[in-house]
């Protein structure tokens, strides 16, 4: 059995890649134990020289990564050589900082009391494909300058990204075992989960892989972080300054061609501005050059597979039929689907209701401020959300009332190493990224001396 790496500009089959037999992944598993033994012995000076080593490596490389992530999963070359750096990024920020936030805790108790941080094993994670390497560097570098080990299933049509991470591992001084990827098929997930060694499993993925990933690691009783779907709500205010909201909407919605848990798919304006956003958002998304992802100035590539743009297809279709009206775009070709914007689609709507993954953005028209929350806050996910306004304050308060893990007010929703990251609702739960990443993998020792 083998899974093909297939260029979706092209599409030209780039690479085969050979999915390992049971026995094959029983062996990593045992080196993953015999690995574990040791790394969790070594000082956090030793596990920061190689996780800069690393960043180094990846820095090194970037154009060369750049290109493999373009040509598996065709977003253009300049927003995957910055995936390169940003992970780059996020190994020099836990290198520095793990050590500090893994400190013991110290309680205000009559006798001496704390916590301590143990790791526990190794790190089973699931990605997807469209953020081949950071979402990889995002769990692991914490989880390694941790003291734990990581094995990886990586999404079958980004196999090469997951080797290329597994040797910049290896290169960078990381003893065999720390870092290893896997070329696994689903069926083969639940004997990875079960295994002794394995601590936990994270999840960046559908709702439906996290649901049934979840309840594999329930029935091994096994800790999981599940990052999973979005629809974000983007909210314009009759205060916002329109032109910087259009600006970074248009790049929230159609950045990676649209596919990402965290572009903002649903543009709730309120009615007063809604005409003007509508004019200025249709005028930026028609003018995005779409083309071969590879080449300088092209801003859009192809969407990843070609199920994805049929699914999109179908989407936008049916949401057409429902009442929406189309402004822009709308045409597609294999993989390449035009940048589009739908207006006047209500919370009944398809393009509302699910997860549409690719360049498709939906204006909703809210009567006021606390009908656009509503709107907000009526979906089944809850990842993240942005606010334009320009009273920040008030900002501030409608942020408080956002059901979503993430708020930002007057700017890209985006991930950042320092802040912690995740979703409630359908949206999963767990946290990535900041203080609280590195300990979702950890034993939370309580010590208590009489
Ligand atoms: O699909 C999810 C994308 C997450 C991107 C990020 O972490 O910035």
């Amino acid at each position: 059995m083998i899974f093909k790496s297939i260029n979706p500009f092209s599409q030209e089959v780039i690479a085969e890649h050979e999915i390992l037999t049971n026995a094959q992944i029983n062996q990593k598993l045992h080196i993953s134990e015999t690995a574990f033994q040791k790394w969790k012995t070594t000082s956090f000076q030793e596990r920061a020289d190689k996780m800069q080593k690393l960043a180094h490596i990846l820095r090194v490389n970037k154009v060369k990564l750049g290109m493999l992530i373009t040509n598996e999963m065709g977003k253009i070359l300049s927003e995957s050589i910055a995936e390169v750096e940003k992970s780059a990024e996020n190994c020099d920020f836990y290198s520095e900082h793990a050590e500090q936030m893994l400190k013991e805790e110290i309680y205000d108790t009559p006798f001496k009391s704390m916590s301590v941080y143990d790791p526990l094993g190794a790190v089973f994670a699931i990605m997807p494909w469209n953020y081949p390497f950071w979402q990889v560097l995002r769990y692991a570098a914490p989880a390694i300058m941790a003291g734990n080990v990581t094995l990886l299933k990586h999404a079958p049509n980004v196999i090469g990204c997951a080797k290329a991470i597994e040797n910049a591992f290896l290169e960078a001084g990381f003893p065999e075992g720390v870092f290893q990827q896997i070329v696994m098929d689903i069926p083969q997930v639940e004997s990875v989960i079960a295994a002794d060694i394995v601590c936990g499993v994270t999840l960046t993925g559908s709702e439906m892989a996290g649901s049934s990933v979840a309840s594999l690691a329930g029935k091994h009783i096994k800790k999981s972080v599940m990052e999973l779907g979005g629809s974000d709500a983007f909210i314009v205010l009759n205060d916002a300054n329109l032109e910087n909201a259009v600006t970074i909407a248009t790049q929230s919605r159609m950045l990676n061609a649209g596919q990402a848990c965290i572009c903002a798919k649903r543009f709730i304006v309120t009615e007063k501005v809604a005409d003007e956003f509508a004019a200025l958002f249709a005028q930026k998304i028609q003018s995005i050059q779409q083309g071969n992802p590879l080449q300088q100035g092209i801003q859009m590539g192809p969407l990843a597979r070609l199920d994805i743009a049929n699914k999109l297809a179908d989407q936008l279709e049916k949401s057409l039929h429902q009442g929406a009206k189309l402004i822009v775009g709308g045409e597609r070709e294999d993989c390449n689907f035009q940048p589009t914007l739908i207006d006047f689609v209500d919370s009944n709507n398809i393009a509302f209701q699910e997860e549409t993954f690719g360049p498709l953005a939906t204006i909703i028209r809210a009567k006021d401020e606390n009908d656009a929350i509503a709107i907000a806050n009526n979906h089944r996910y809850g990842l993240a959300a942005s606010l334009w306004t320009e009273d920040r304050e008030k900002g501030l308060q409608l942020a408080r009332k956002i059901e979503a893990g993430n708020v930002f007010v007057n700017s890209l929703v985006r991930s950042d190493s320092r802040i912690p990251f995740g979703g409630i609702k359908k949206s999963g739960y767990g946290r990535e990224l900041g203080a609280i990443g590195i300990k979702e993998f950890m034993n939370m020792k309580s010590v208590i001396i009489q």
